[in-house]
């Protein structure tokens, strides 16, 4: 029998969990999934379910569970799965731990809110510059965990590592498409999730499908600016993560950045739902980012002035629609 790969995914949420449901499936693959709290991991590991993330959904008798930080000394890919704003946090606590060929992937979709910096950069500043790779792309971890198809997009600075993993890390349901952009790949990401919660806003407003299709060609627009100013490749964010995530976070209900913006749209918003909504977090820093670069992002803007209540939505519109006639 052939030596299985040792995959840990740190983050015992909805993603994490799903993200090692799905692999363990992989033969080639031993996977660990490491979580924080020691009674949820026995819990998972006597249950086989995850009930507060992925209720209903079966994990497989071949996943492992750990909430040993030292769980992930064996590991030869690490892929983190917990927050944007917690990845930095995470990657210091198991740090100490990692092997030293191990090949680190943040699965998270932001910004950091202290730096603006991109999570590549967050794991490569707290693991001493150890090349990191970013995942991202369409996929609710409901359906990946009921092995329903999906694609995501894994990025590395170097082919042969983006390729590995790629080839590694894909399932029979689980379809992974390399590319050596992790700028486009990442603000793909991230952007998506503000532009989602823009459809939602639409939806919750009432403003019809119309504008929301609009919307989305726009917005892609805008990650396009952003991204090619930023030194990433515009026609990454047309691919998997960008157009693809926008289509799928900004049409569907199972999307919290979504149902975020129907309650801000519907005025229904009442302080939140206590769901983690990525875009919340990412519409300030990339707005400032877009100052910063000089890359005008009147979507995004309009969303961060909305969600920090300095912009009504009605003025919101008007002010997208009065902007001056332009080409495509
Ligand atoms: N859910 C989805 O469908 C998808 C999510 N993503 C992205 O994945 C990321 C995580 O989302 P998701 O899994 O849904 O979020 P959840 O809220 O479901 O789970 C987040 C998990 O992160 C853990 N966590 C928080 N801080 C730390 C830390 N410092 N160290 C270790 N673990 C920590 C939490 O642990 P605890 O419970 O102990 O607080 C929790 O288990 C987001 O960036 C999201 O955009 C990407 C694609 C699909
Ligand atoms: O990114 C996702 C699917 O690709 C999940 O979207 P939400 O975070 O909006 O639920």
């Amino acid at each position: 029998m052939s030596v299985r790969q040792n995959v840990v995914v740190i983050g015992a949420g909805a993603f994490g969990t799903a993200l090692a449901a799905v692999m363990a499936l992989q033969e080639s693959l031993r996977v660990t999934l490491v979580g924080r709290n020691p009674i949820l991991m026995s819990d998972l590991r006597d249950l086989r379910s995850h009930d507060g993330s992925l209720p209903g959904v079966p994990l497989p008798d071949v996943l492992e569970f750990s909430a040993e930080p030292d769980a992930v000394s064996e590991a030869v890919f690490v892929l983190f799965a917990m927050p944007s704003q917690a990845q930095a946090d995470a990657a210091r606590h198991y740090a100490p731990y990692l092997a030293r060929q191990a090949a680190v992937v943040t699965c998270a979709k932001g910004l950091e809110r202290t730096s603006g910096a991109l999570l590549t950069e967050v794991l490569e500043r707290e693991l001493h510059g150890r090349p990191a790779a970013a995942l991202s792309g369409p996929g609710f971890a409901a359906d990946i965990a009921r092995g329903l198809p999906t694609a995501m997009t894994i990025a590395a600075s170097d082919t042969d590592l983006a390729e590995t993993l790629a080839q590694t890390l894909s399932t029979r349901t689980f379809r992974l498409y390399a590319s050596t952009d992790r700028t486009g790949v990442q603000l793909g990401g991230a952007l998506k999730n503000v532009l989602a919660i823009a459809c939602g806003i639409v939806e919750g407003a009432g403003l019809g499908e119309s504008a929301r299709a609009a919307l989305i060609s726009r917005g892609l627009a805008e990650m396009s600016r952003l991204v090619d100013r930023m030194g990433g490749r515009a026609e990454t964010v047309r691919g998997l993560s960008g157009l693809g995530d926008l289509v799928l976070t900004g049409t569907s209900h199972q999307s919290r950045n979504l149902r975020y913006g129907i309650a801000l749209g519907s005025q229904a918003h009442n302080g939140g739902s206590g769901d983690l909504v990525e875009g919340a977090h990412a519409a300030a820093v990339a707005a400032e980012l877009g100052k910063k670069q000089g890359v005008d992002l009147p979507i995004t803007n309009a969303v961060a002035d909305i969600i920090a209540g300095r912009l009504a939505i009605p003025a919101a519109v008007e002010q997208l629609m009065t902007r001056p006639i332009t080409t495509e």
